[in-house]
């Protein structure tokens, strides 16, 4: 066994110790074993593991890590790397660009696949087929992105061991796919994974990882029948009754639950607690029981915003990326566009992607901004699979400045050069302003969002900055130049001091940035 992980474990089990009543039958190695005791202990978890090889992953996934130029972990995975790797079903929560994806693809690709430890037992010893990890995410976007990711792990000669199975891809072609390949992971949409998996053609119950990623994007309505599908049939042996999954026998044949998103609300707690078996609520700086978390407001979980409502979509948890800057600009209807124009040349904006509602406002928005010289390009469901991944390829590429879309792009996308978020619109609410945000300054590089909106609505942004805790600015954009007024400012600030504890600016995932 590699002597990392050994000292490693060895230093976790001082780490993490969790109560008896949370240990989860040991399923697959003696060694992961989780020591029993009383509290959860977490001072001297590696919050800030200073390499990867501290985590306890294989040799060969490190040399992968290196090569890729993936140097230190990020906060949130020094403490979910480990905490996964303990077998514990996990809510990870932190906020956008912080580098969940890796926080759970690690551990999962220690166990599965090509770069596993050698002590795993899986597919390779046994001559099983099966699927081992399932991993769903609520767009084909962020679903090929995760799936991108873990090629680049996994390198050119293995990249059939993972599949994607998203929607508006021809799903006969991905059954071939399946038989042929016999893929270890899958990455899909709700909707695509149910319709493949009632056909018969998935054969997912001996399955040890599901992943939920955004999983309060997941429980809304649309997903629901496939969702419920998923969750009775990945991890559950043919015969095992889906009523049983508390007893012990059940439980040593289930799946290891890992649910992920920058926003959990009450609604998420509280499905969390159902679907997996005493999860651990993980994020950058501590490792909780989900069960010490209350499932309806109000609470207050040391996190710079807590909800003070019972409302089920109410954010729980809900932090933004501190390096981010706020501010909003109000102006007539007409002159949206271009107050716009102005605001991408008065911050010299490079990579912008604008959030609007509609898609014939947004169809507009394009146009004008074209015929003002502005190289743009929209992003939306009704475009075909392929017209919305070449657009987002020469938006990644750098031959598209803006980028203007509808909530479909607020989750998960990721663009690394990305400076600038506007609202066209305004977000729902707050859990959407913040996904919608966290497109800019992704590990901790530096990004603006601006919210343009009418006079009548300025209500609702000093709402959302009420309850995001975050100073949202007034500005205006004059002589090419973003104008903040002095009485304003104060203003702001004073309406946030009284509501919210300082965001330290030295953010934590600076260090990432060269
Ligand atoms: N340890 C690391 N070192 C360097 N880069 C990293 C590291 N971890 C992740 N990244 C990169 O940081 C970017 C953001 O990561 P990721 O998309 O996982 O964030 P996230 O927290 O899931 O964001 P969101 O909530 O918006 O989905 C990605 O490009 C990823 O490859």
């Amino acid at each position: 066994m590699n002597k990392n992980k050994v000292n490693y474990l060895e230093n976790q089990s001082r780490a993490i110790e969790v109560p008896t009543t949370k240990l989860k039958a040991v399923r697959r190695n003696e060694i992961k074993a989780v020591r029993s005791k009383k509290s959860l202990e977490i001072e001297s978890a590696p919050f800030a593991a200073s390499s990867f090889s501290e985590l306890g992953l294989p040799p060969l996934l490190l040399d992968r890590l290196e090569r890729e130029g993936f140097k230190l972990p990020t906060d949130v995975q020094s403490v979910a790397i480990p905490t996964i790797l303990k077998n514990h079903d996990v809510v990870i929560q932190s906020y956008t660009g912080s580098g969940k994806t890796l926080a759970y693809l690690l551990p999962i690709l220690s166990e599965v696949g090509p770069l596993k430890n050698k002590s795993s037992t899986g597919d390779g010893e046994s001559g099983k087929t099966d699927i081992e990890a399932v991993i769903v995410a609520p767009s084909r976007e962020l679903g090929m992105q995760i799936v991108r990711e873990i090629e680049k792990l996994l390198g050119p000669s293995d990249k059939k061991v993972v599949q994607q199975l998203v929607g508006g891809a021809n799903r006969s072609r991905q059954e071939e796919a399946l038989k042929k390949n016999k893929p270890a992971i899958i990455v899909g949409t709700p909707g695509r994974i149910a319709e493949i998996s009632a056909a018969g053609k998935l054969h997912t119950h001996g399955c040890r990882f599901l992943v939920l990623d955004e999983i309060d994007e997941l429980l809304s309505f649309n997903f629901r029948e496939s969702m419920h599908r998923i969750l009775e049939h990945v991890g559950r042996r043919s015969g095992a009754n889906p009523h049983e999954a508390k007893s012990s026998l059940a439980r040593t044949s289930e799946r290891q639950t890992i649910m992920v998103s920058a926003t959990v609300p009450f609604s998420v707690i509280r499905a969390a607690r159902s679907w997996g078996n005493d999860p651990l609520l993980v994020q950058a700086k501590r490792v909780v029981p989900l069960e010490s978390v209350p499932s309806s407001g109000p609470v207050n979980l040391s996190g710079p915003i807590s909800s003070s409502s019972s409302n089920t979509n109410q954010p729980v948890e809900l932090t933004l990326p501190p390096a981010l800057r706020h501010y909003f600009c109000v102006t007539k209807l007409q002159h949206k566009v271009d107050t716009l124009r102005r605001c991408v040349h008065a911050l010299d904006a490079k990579s912008v992607i604008v959030f609007m509602n509609h898609s014939k406002q947004l169809k507009d928005a394009v146009f004008k901004l074209e015929a003002r010289g502005i190289k743009a390009a929209e992003l939306h469901g009704d475009l075909g699979k392929l017209a919305r991944s070449t657009t987002l390829k020469k938006f990644k590429n750098g031959e598209l400045r803006v980028l203007v879309t509808n909530e479909l792009s607020a989750r998960g996308l990721d663009v690394a050069e990305c400076d600038l978020v506007v609202n066209l619109d305004l977000p729902t609410d707050s859990i959407h302003y913040a996904h919608r945000a966290g497109r800019t300054g992704r590990l901790g590089r530096k990004g603006t969002v601006v919210t343009i909106c009418e006079e009548p609505e300025v209500f609702v942004v000093k709402k959302l900055q009420k309850r995001l805790g975050i100073p949202i600015r007034t500005c205006e954009f004059t002589e090419g130049k973003l104008v903040v007024s002095e009485k304003e400012e104060e203003k702001t600030l004073e309406a946030v001091r009284s509501k919210q504890h300082e965001v330290s600016p030295d953010d934590s995932l600076a260090k990432f940035i060269a």
